[in-house]
């Protein structure tokens, strides 16, 4: 059965530690990895418009490159079998052969041809001296002079298939395309290419509380500072946000907004309402328009959180229920919804990469949860990682965030560190 129709009681079920009221982060990325379908609509695009878009199918080269054997360098062409065992070499000049060329005729033993870099070599020539390394000699320089033992057969020759051979996969089905994929594409002659339809997801800010940017604060109330940085979070990834924007704390205004989510989106995120709080009709709400389960996740920050799936007539999307703590809202974009969105594009995204760093300061941890903290990576007096956390770790401190150029994951077992232990940090260069 497809898992998008698998219950997520059955899903529970299949995982091994499965406590919602204290779930190991390990364990809700697997849950979460059971519940994603697959990219169904594939376009054509324009090779400058696939950049960061999801390949939807394997690109096997319909070529080889390069085409032919050609030279690495500026200099000339010869034959190896034509270098002298003891003392200098001498060759007679035949002719030249520049990058665009056709080929030439065949040179008789004991000649060789000026060739320039992305010329093809002549036939029956298999090496390439650098000019640099020759002297020119003769009445009216018809002599290539080559100093003993400086060259071996098949020196600066670039063989034909030698980047990509014919038929084979160039670029596999599931890759986010980056610049220098672009670039062998085009090295293929391929004007355009099949990617994955992008990713469409809806974000909402939920609470009372909320007030938009340029809008009066009143007491009691604080600007909605998620839906920007969810939004930038997206975006960063490429896909498409639908902004639903702030949705009051009343039953009809949430409906609307989560039906409105399902109906258009693939996925839709919200922050706030999933803690358990008095005033929150959210979670009421996400549970009756689909199949959501509410858990207390073994980490800090982000603790609660929704997932499942709402429903709109025919249409469902992916439901991810973020806490409201501003800082929550990153560590469990990051931990969680990052990589499930990238997979329900199509892609198959590489882990994330993490460094060894040592903590400059004693860290206070707790065994049982992983603690996501924020800090400042970057080489010590001795040449090493080194980590410094940024302040206040409060979930609702963003500056600490802003400040921060990493992540320190201290994992579930892990207790407190000591200052110059070693830890694992995500950087966020090229996530954030
Ligand atoms: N008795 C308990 N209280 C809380 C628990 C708990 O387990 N028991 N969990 C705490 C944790 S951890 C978190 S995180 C928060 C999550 O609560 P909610 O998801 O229900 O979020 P809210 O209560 O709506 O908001 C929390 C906090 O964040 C501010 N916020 C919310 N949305 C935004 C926004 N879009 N932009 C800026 N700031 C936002 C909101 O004003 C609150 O200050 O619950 C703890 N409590
Ligand atoms: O989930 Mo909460 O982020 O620890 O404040």
């Amino acid at each position: 059965m497809h898992p998008m129709n698998l219950a997520l009681a059955d899903i529970a079920a299949q995982l091994d530690g499965y406590d919602p009221q204290a779930l190991p982060v390990d364990v809700a990325q697997k849950f979460i990895s059971k519940l994603l379908p697959l990219p169904q609509q594939a376009e054509r695009v324009g090779l400058r418009a696939a950049l960061g878009r999801v390949l939807a199918a394997d690109i096997i080269s319909p070529l080889q490159v390069p085409a032919a054997d050609n030279s690495a360098m500026d200099g000339y062409a010869l034959r190896a079998s034509d270098l002298a065992v003891e003392g200098e070499t001498r060759l007679r000049l035949a002719g030249t052969s520049l990058a665009g060329s056709a080929p030439s005729a065949t040179l008789a033993p004991g000649h060789c041809q000026r060739i320039m870099t992305g010329a093809l070599m002549p036939p029956g020539l298999d090496t390439v001296v650098p000019q640099e390394l020759t002297r020119v000699a003769g009445d009216s320089g018809e002599f290539i002079v080559i100093s003993p033992g400086i060259l071996r057969a098949g020196d600066n020759r670039r063989l034909a298939g030698e980047d990509l051979a014919l038929g084979s996969v160039a670029l596999a089905a599931g890759r986010i395309l980056k610049p220098a994929d672009l670039g062998l594409l085009a090295s293929l002659g391929l004007a355009e290419v099949p990617v994955w339809r992008r990713l469409k997801v809806a974000i909402m800010s939920t609470g009372d509380e909320l007030r938009g940017v340029g809008a009066p604060l009143p007491a009691g109330c604080v600007y909605d500072s998620n839906r920007y940085t969810m939004w930038a979070m997206l975006e960063r990834l490429g896909l498409e946000v639908i902004d639903l924007g702030i949705v009051r704390d009343q039953p009809a205004a949430l409906r609307d907004a989560f039906t409105r989510a399902a109906a258009e989106a693939d996925a839709v995120i919200s922050s706030g309402g999933v803690s358990v709080g008095e005033a929150d009709h959210t979670k009421q709400v996400m549970a009756e328009l689909g199949e959501v389960l509410f858990w207390k996740i073994a980490m800090r920050p982000g603790r609660p959180m929704a997932i499942g799936r709402i429903n709109s007539g025919e249409h469902q999307a992916l439901l991810f229920g973020l806490p409201g703590n501003p800082v929550a809202v990153m560590v469990t974009f990051y931990a969680f919804v990052r990589e499930a969105l990238l997979r329900m594009s199509g892609a198959s995204p590489d882990p994330l990469p993490m460094l060894r760093a040592s903590s400059s300061k004693a860290l206070r941890k707790k065994a049982g949860r992983t603690e996501y903290q924020r800090g400042i990576v970057g080489r010590g007096q001795d040449g090493q990682w080194q980590v410094d956390i940024t302040g206040n770790q409060g979930s609702g401190i963003l500056s600490s965030m802003s400040q921060a150029n990493g992540l320190v994951v201290l994992g579930h077992a892990q207790g407190d560190v000591a200052a110059g232990d070693w830890v694992d940090v995500l950087p966020f260069d090229g996530l954030i």
